[in-house]
């Protein structure tokens, strides 16, 4: 006898990424769909789901079921992001850019160019500028903080880092130049001395010139509840903000070259952060993925 296929409910789903860096997104507006680790496990893998580096839902503040995300106006667009491995993060650099061309192309949105979208996140109200075909996050004041050692594949000897804050948290360490950051092997997840409490995302940059104001950076990354990750947004600024402070202030804009692409991170007259860079929605389906037990 047969047995009938087991049939999961269909989820509509988008799949974009901000240089590489890639996310699998959701709409729920009324919050009648939370996630939980499971479910992101499973439309994160690569191989049994749909793949990503993260799971964005899009929800309406008031409706979040989360605090944090509850916490603006009624209505607000609320971005609920997930690490691959199931973990949730305050905030997503690149992910709150995708967010917001998925709401554009969803029809959920509209922004002309020059135009804001205040989205809401763990970390607070982030404000989105439509700029040409890129997106521009208003990342708000970052926080320089105190040291600890990074020792990771590829590197001889443990090297200083520093604790940056973009609402997440980050360890930037800075390396000689480009034979060292290529023969770094990310895949095991650096270890940190002291230990970070929650975790970190760890940047290695190799700064490079500075001329006419703008100061260029080769990064790669070890995301907190990710992995290598080909671009993180909020580590390119905690990597230019880091360079920056070494530099004594040489610069207030930034080129940042991830393996994914490249992305801008400029300070502002308040000391904001804001960062720059393509962000794409690649394919649109239905998700019948099952967590696997
Ligand atoms: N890739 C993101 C950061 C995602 C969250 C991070 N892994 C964390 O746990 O803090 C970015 O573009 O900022």
């Amino acid at each position: 006898m047969t047995q009938a296929p087991v049939q999961h409910p269909s989820v509509a789903f988008a799949k974009g990424h901000g240089t590489g860096n890639d996310f699998v997104l959701l709409a729920d507006p009324e919050g009648a769909a939370p996630l939980d680790a499971d479910a992101v496990r499973a439309l994160a893998d690569r191989r049994f789901g749909i793949g990503g580096d993260g799971v964005i839902r899009a929800v309406r503040a008031g409706s979040t079921g989360d605090a944090a995300l509850d916490a603006a106006a009624p209505g607000t667009w609320a971005m609920d992001y997930w690490n691959a491995d199931g973990s949730v993060s305050e905030m997503c650099g690149n992910g709150v850019r995708v967010f917001v061309r998925y709401l554009l192309e969803e029809g959920l949105a509209s922004l002309a160019d020059g135009e804001v979208l205040e989205i809401v996140t763990r970390a607070g109200i982030k404000r989105v500028e439509r700029r040409g075909p890129l997106l521009s996050a208003d990342l708000g004041p970052f926080e320089l903080g105190g040291d600890r050692l990074v020792a990771a594949h590829g590197l001889d000897v443990a090297r200083p880092g520093l604790d940056v804050s973009t609402g997440n948290p980050h360890v930037v360490v800075a390396l000689a130049g480009d034979d060292e950051l290529d023969g770094l092997d990310l895949h095991a997840a650096p270890a940190l001395d002291p230990v970070a409490a929650d975790g970190a995302n760890v940047e290695f940059a190799v700064p490079g010139l500075i001329a006419d104001g703008v100061g260029a950076i080769r990064m790669r990354v070890h995301e907190r509840g990710v992995g290598e990750t080909l671009s993180c947004g909020t580590g390119a600024v905690a990597a230019a903000m880091a360079v920056r402070h070494w530099s004594g202030g040489a610069a207030d804009r930034w080129i940042v070259d991830v393996p994914g692409g490249r992305l801008e991170v400029e300070v502002d007259e308040r000391g904001h952060a804001w960062l720059t860079g393509p962000a794409e929605i690649v394919a649109r389906g239905a998700a019948t993925v099952a967590p696997r037990h």
